[in-house]
């Protein structure tokens, strides 16, 4: 699903320059959870942004189901990031005048999904993330592992091939963090979808079946983990 080779990404010009990857290559199967984990600085952002053709590299290839990122045009990459790979942010990026039902919507409007099958997409997704009793209250008034769970059923919404998730327990307390993770575990399984997770947080390992750790802009190690319903 995902093959990233020979991966570098430099900022800044020669006297201030920062390599922030350095190198990096990897491949993730379908369906795979795969958590990436580093400190702070270490690169996991800058490598999450490349994979969803956020960013282009200065060196290197990323290949996303079959495309080159580098080798298509930046309207197929726009259709690329709008069906088949979707973000979680850390700081859940709703918009918070809207309902939930709405923000989980946005991403099948764009798609111009009829609204009767796009009210039903949004309602089931929202009973999976188990919110099915705060569809029409607004992102502002939920609270933060709500907002989350609101981000998930957004992100999956358009079915994506691969979910990207950046620190996605970041602003949660550590139990809600674990229930998050919990539900992304089950619903990367059940919605058959790929997911490459990044965090420094090590009690979030349990959940991926592989975990690959970035320092410095380099992997240093790769390590198979049973995966953990
Ligand atoms: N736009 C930018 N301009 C200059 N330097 C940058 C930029 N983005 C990232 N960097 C630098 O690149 C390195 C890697 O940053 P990156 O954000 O990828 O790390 P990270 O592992 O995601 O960190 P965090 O967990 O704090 O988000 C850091 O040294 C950072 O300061």
């Amino acid at each position: 699903m995902v093959q990233v080779e020979g991966l570098r990404r430099s900022y800044g010009s020669a006297t201030a320059r920062v390599d922030a990857l350095r190198g990096v290559s990897f491949s993730i199967g379908a369906g795979e959870l795969v958590v990436l984990r580093g400190r702070s600085g270490s690169g996991k952002t800058t490598l999450l942004n490349l994979l969803g053709g956020l960013d282009r590299p200065d060196e290197g290839t990323v290949t996303v189901a079959g495309r080159r990122l580098d080798a298509i045009s930046n309207a197929q990459l726009l259709a690329l990031r709008r069906k088949q790979v979707s973000f979680i942010f850390q700081s859940f990026g709703l918009i918070p005048i809207l309902t939930a039902a709405e923000n989980v919507g946005v991403p099948l409007r764009l798609l111009g999904v009829p609204s009767a099958r796009r009210e039903e997409r949004v309602a089931s997704l929202l009973r999976l993330v188990g919110l099915g009793d705060h569809m029409r209250q607004r992102a502002h008034e939920l609270s933060g592992g709500q907002q989350q769970r609101v981000a998930i059923a957004r992100a999956l919404a358009a079915e994506p091939a691969l979910l990207l998730a950046d620190e996605p327990t970041g602003q949660l307390d550590a139990e809600t963090g674990a229930q998050i993770m919990r539900l992304l575990r089950t619903l990367v399984r059940s919605e058959g979808v790929t997911a490459l997770i990044a965090t420094h947080d090590a009690a979030l390992m349990e959940i991926a079946d592989r975990v690959l750790t970035i320092s410095d802009g380099v992997l240093t190690e790769a390590s198979s983990t049973a995966a953990v319903g």
